[in-house]
């Protein structure tokens, strides 16, 4: 069955006022003429409604990097999905690595975002990777199902089209030291076959795995390329527009 691709830029926590609309802008421009894949970008907070303005009617939707898990309430510091969505997100990333292991967010509030973010309607881009000692120490497969079965546990095979995995292995992130092609394509189809085992083959076929760790213009044609590789979470070259549209027509 042939999927969709998805390329989504995560701008983390880069970019001011002016520059997060020019790139978004000068983004949503060179997908004039772009039929075959979909593309997002996730900006910090501040510029959310900003970018979400200056994109309108254009081909590329907007994110978010995350929220809290409630309606509203006194959460000092936090944002709902429903305020996202009001500031013209449709998706959101959860449970990046800077999160899990700078933040320390646990898995158990990851399934409440992926849960109360579904219930509000943002697609989800759930993010799971397993640090180089993991890796190293053979536990990577243990680490993903563990990720995976927290994070999207109570879900209903409904509930999981609205979820995007992203296998970004941490090793991966922001070193240059990408996943070859053939370690990607492994993971994914690991990951696919996990899927099918808790929610079933029809869903685990349709479900969009995007790799991310150090994916610049030179590596993404191959990794794209892989049968269970469905798009990129691109964090560095996402901040300039002419490596992130070179990754997006990687992917064409
Ligand atoms: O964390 C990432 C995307 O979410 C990847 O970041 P880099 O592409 O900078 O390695």
């Amino acid at each position: 069955m042939a999927r969709a691709k998805l390329i989504v830029g995560n701008w983390k926590m880069y970019t001011n006022a002016k520059s997060s609309v020019e790139l978004a802008q000068a983004v949503a421009e060179g997908l004039k003429d772009n039929t075959q894949v979909m593309v997002g970008v996730c900006p910090p907070f501040p510029w959310l409604t900003k970018v979400s303005e200056a994109i309108k009617g254009s081909k590329l939707e907007v994110g978010a990097q995350n929220f809290y898990p409630a309606k509203e309430g006194a959460f000092t510091g936090e944002v709902s999905p429903g305020m996202l969505k009001e500031a013209g997100c449709t998706f959101s990333i959860v449970g990046h690595s800077e999160r899990r292991h700078t933040l320390l967010e646990p898995d158990l509030l990851l399934n409440r975002k992926v849960k109360a973010g579904i219930a509000a309607g943002l697609g989800i881009i759930f993010c799971v990777g397993e640090l180089l000692s993991e890796r190293e120490a053979g536990h990577t497969e243990a680490v993903l199902e563990f990720q995976i079965a927290a994070g999207l546990a109570g879900l209903t095979a409904e509930q999981l089209k609205l979820v995007t995995i992203a296998y970004e292995p941490v090793w991966a992130i922001g070193t240059g030291k990408v996943a070859t092609p053939q370690q990607a394509q492994e993971v994914h189809a690991f990951i696919r076959k996990f899927i099918a085992k808790q929610f079933g083959e029809t869903v685990a076929q349709s479900l969009l795995i995007q790799y991310g760790g150090s994916v610049k213009p030179d590596n993404a044609a191959e990794i794209l390329k892989q049968p269970d590789v469905d798009g990129a979470l691109v964090g560095g070259a996402s901040l300039k527009t002419d490596s992130f549209l070179a990754i997006v027509k990687a992917a064409y």
